[in-house]
């Protein structure tokens, strides 16, 4: 009864798209190939698997909530268990911190390949691909700066740390016969006025350079800018400017994070001139509440206007999606679904818009035309076509999820203390 419902409403959806130019069939198709990559850190808290660290690097989770992951198993089956409520194929992002460091102390400048061989085999096995972050904060040496340090024997180890995260990134890209995305934030930044801005992002920059020196074919470098971090406020080293200005120059991804910019500033605005002179972007989806709060992303207006930059611009194939948000007040499961399924749910509006029509308006002056049907675009049923697509996927359809987490709570992670 509840399949023929959501078929009937779906029919009724495609009808009215179809009206307006709109293929519904063609943007479920479109929407299968959208891959979100889900960040591990949601899981735990960031905290890692290494022993004893604590979140340092001017990024701070809040909240209490119990039945966070504590070791790898934990972590990995609360992934696929949020997984199996989200419609389509997704990615894992994972940081060097969550290496399978067999319950040793492995130090940053050591890390290795063999470290992450048990990723790439669950990775493969559950049908995941891999992304990759380079690790500079929550260490003895992370301080205030890592890359930028002018003392030497300290940024030598994180050249070195990140040398080593690419090597690492490269080989998850050639086993899964897809480019690895391999994001670069360090947090390096100064609580007060410096008199030294140029130095530490000349020392940056230096750092950069020998760390791309080798190329690789399998992984993808991304640069990730920020506008400040707790007890970093008055200095960024990798600023926006910074980090575009880089990127631009040695034709690098940049990153977008939603929770980086000033709060009146648009993310989505940025998508169509960056694009123009990089060759792609990575997207860190969060949700900045007065800061970078890093909140649950959800379907709010910043980030639909994102994903609809994205399919103004054409450029599904040259923005890769991941997400970074880190609330450790709610069940954590359930925010990686609630931000995923928001995420998609943005991309099917993005995809759903009547663009076509909406450019011949714009075309032809028609401004208050194209006002009018942006508006009334928001309406139209595009719950409908969501609900179709879980249900092909297989997945709860509306907010069936609930129950199903809620359970999972009770008989695993509410166990944990
Ligand atoms: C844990 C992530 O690498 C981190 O959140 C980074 O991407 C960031 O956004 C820091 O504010
Ligand atoms: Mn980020």
């Amino acid at each position: 009864m509840k399949e023929e419902l959501i078929t009937k409403a779906y029919e009724v959806a495609k009808e009215r798209y179809a009206a307006l130019g709109v293929d519904v069939e063609k943007v479920m198709e479109q929407l299968q190939k959208v891959a979100i990559s889900m960040h591990c850190w949601q899981a735990d808290d960031v905290l890692g698997f290494e022993s004893g660290s604590s979140l340092t690097g001017g990024i701070q989770t809040t909240g209490n909530y119990p039945g966070k992951a504590r070791n790898m198993e934990e972590l990995r089956g609360d992934i696929l268990k949020a997984a199996s409520y989200i419609p389509g194929k997704h990615r894992l992002n994972l940081h060097e911190i969550y290496g399978d460091f067999g319950g040793t102390f492995v130090d940053r400048d050591q890390v290795e390949v063999k470290h992450f061989e048990s990723w790439m085999q669950w990775a493969a096995e559950n049908g995941m691909k891999l992304d990759f972050n380079s690790t500079s904060f929550s260490h003895p040496k992370s301080g205030n700066l890592s890359l930028s340090n002018p003392d030497k024997s300290i940024r030598d180890f994180w050249i070195e740390h990140t040398k080593r995260c690419r090597a690492i990134a490269e080989e998850m890209g050639r086993r899964q016969g897809d480019p690895c995305i391999m994001n670069l934030w360090v947090h390096d930044g100064s609580k007060d006025v410096t008199v030294n801005r140029m130095k530490y992002r000349e020392l940056f920059k230096d750092s950069l350079d020998q760390i791309f020196a080798t190329e690789y074919k399998n992984m993808k470098d991304c640069l990730e800018s920020k506008v400040f971090g707790i007890g970093l406020e008055s200095y960024t080293v990798g600023s926006n400017e910074f980090c575009v200005g880089y990127s631009v120059q040695h034709q690098k991804l940049i990153t977008i994070d939603t929770g980086h910019f000033h709060p009146t500033e648009s993310a989505a605005d940025k998508v169509s001139s960056m694009l123009l002179f990089v060759p792609e972007l990575m997207l860190h989806v969060s949700r900045p509440i007065r800061w970078d709060s890093d909140h649950v992303t959800i379907m709010d207006d910043p980030t639909l206007e994102l994903f609809q930059e994205i399919v103004r611009c054409n450029a599904l194939d040259r923005v890769h999606i991941g997400l970074d948000y880190f609330d450790a007040s709610i069940n954590r499961i359930g925010a990686y679904v609630i931000g995923t399924r928001a995420a998609q749910k943005c991309m099917l509006r993005a995809l759903l818009e009547p663009l076509a029509k909406l450019r011949e308006y714009e075309a032809a002056g028609q401004g208050f035309q194209r006002l009018a049907l942006l508006e009334e675009a928001k309406a139209l049923p595009w719950n409908a076509v969501w609900d179709m697509f879980c249900l092909k996927n297989n997945v709860p359809v509306g907010e069936e999820f609930i129950a199903e987490i809620e359970k999972y709570e009770a008989e695993v992670t509410s166990k944990r203390n």
